[in-house]
């Protein structure tokens, strides 16, 4: 695939991925090293992580690096040593991608307690562990660019209306945030995922996900549902527009964005009622 930038994009750059290990984390992660950065990779799963490690490792470029770090997002302690770690071994930190979370389909009378404040837990608290303990550690000082992978959930998301919920908050914490930090250099943008039929997210589903990711081919206006380096990179044919790349480094304001693997939000509506 080629690329529309120079292959030292992020020589000496620092980011950060949440869920590095798998699926869209782990190809944002790849195209990260491709472009000669040095990436950190973080979840709860060390086996997860230190696969993962070694499968980013064939894709670095001259200069590049990958470090794996055990965290649990929803646990401040850790998301503190996971920024204090990155900042030891590499003496700065460039972006931050919080694409670590996820969610369970259920029914919203269905949902428990425990399963509603689990996954608010994960995808609002652990993104926001993560932003204010990268400001403190780093970014307040150094500026930084930080990129929150959400869900395409603006107009509710049946069936996930924890995560929906959830989401939808972080969009609205990145545009205060974005505004509070934009004086500290600190630019933060969402992406909302299509539907990628990652192994990880297929198997979270379990039986529900032949519902949401088969048939979800049909409303797809490209007919076909997304490739996990597309999630990262936005391609268009053969060419890699870099999305994520170009919003660590280029994009200044709050913006949010949509990969083109996306539903119409009737078809996604029928779908799971
Ligand atoms: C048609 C729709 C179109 C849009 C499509 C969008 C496609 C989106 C795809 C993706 O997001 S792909 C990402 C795939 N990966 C994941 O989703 C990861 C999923 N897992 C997690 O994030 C976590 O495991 C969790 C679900 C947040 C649970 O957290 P934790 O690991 O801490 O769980 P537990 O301690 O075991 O349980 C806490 C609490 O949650 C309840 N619970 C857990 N799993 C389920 C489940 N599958 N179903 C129902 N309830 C569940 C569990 O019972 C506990 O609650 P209490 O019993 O304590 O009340
Ligand atoms: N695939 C899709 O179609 C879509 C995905 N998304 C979102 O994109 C992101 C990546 O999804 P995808 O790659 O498909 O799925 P994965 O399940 O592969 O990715 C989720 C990653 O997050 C990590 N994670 C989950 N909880 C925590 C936690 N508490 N602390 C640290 N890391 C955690 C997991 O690792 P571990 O379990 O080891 O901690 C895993 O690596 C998720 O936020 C997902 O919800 C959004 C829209 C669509």
């Amino acid at each position: 695939m080629q690329r529309i930038f120079a292959k030292t994009l992020f020589k000496n750059k620092v980011v950060i991925v949440t869920g590095g290990g798998t699926g869209i984390g782990m190809a944002t992660a790849k195209g990260i090293v491709e472009l000669s950065g040095k990436v950190v990779i973080a979840g709860r799963d060390k086996a997860r992580i230190d696969e993962g490690v070694e499968k980013i490792k064939t894709h670095c470029a001259e200069g590049a690096e990958v470090l794996g770090l055990q965290c649990n997002i929803r646990k401040r302690g850790e998301v503190s040593n996971m920024l204090t770690d990155t900042i030891d071994k590499f003496g700065r930190l460039d972006g931050l991608v919080n694409n670590g979370g996820g969610q369970f389909w259920s029914p919203a009378e269905n949902i428990s307690p425990g399963g509603f404040h689990a996954v608010v837990d994960t995808n609002l608290k652990g993104s926001w562990n993560c932003m204010q303990e990268a400001y403190h550690q780093y970014m307040g000082e150094n500026g930084g660019k930080i990129v929150n992978i959400v869900l395409m959930s603006e107009m509710g998301l049946a069936g996930m209306s924890h995560s929906a919920a959830a989401r939808e908050a972080v969009k609205n914490l990145s545009i205060t945030l974005g505004a509070e930090w934009a004086g500290n250099n600190i630019q933060i943008n969402c992406v909302a995922p299509g539907i990628f039929p990652s192994e990880t997210a297929v198997a979270a589903y379990g039986e529900q996900s032949k519902e949401i990711f088969d048939k979800s081919a049909a409303n797809v206006p490209k007919k076909r549902l997304g490739e996990l380096y597309e999630g990262a990179n936005l391609s268009e044919g053969t060419l890699s527009l870099d999305l994520i790349p170009q919003i660590l480094f280029n994009l200044t304001d709050a913006v949010q964005y949509t990969t083109g693997w996306k539903e119409t939000l009737d078809s996604r509506t029928k779908l799971v009622l």
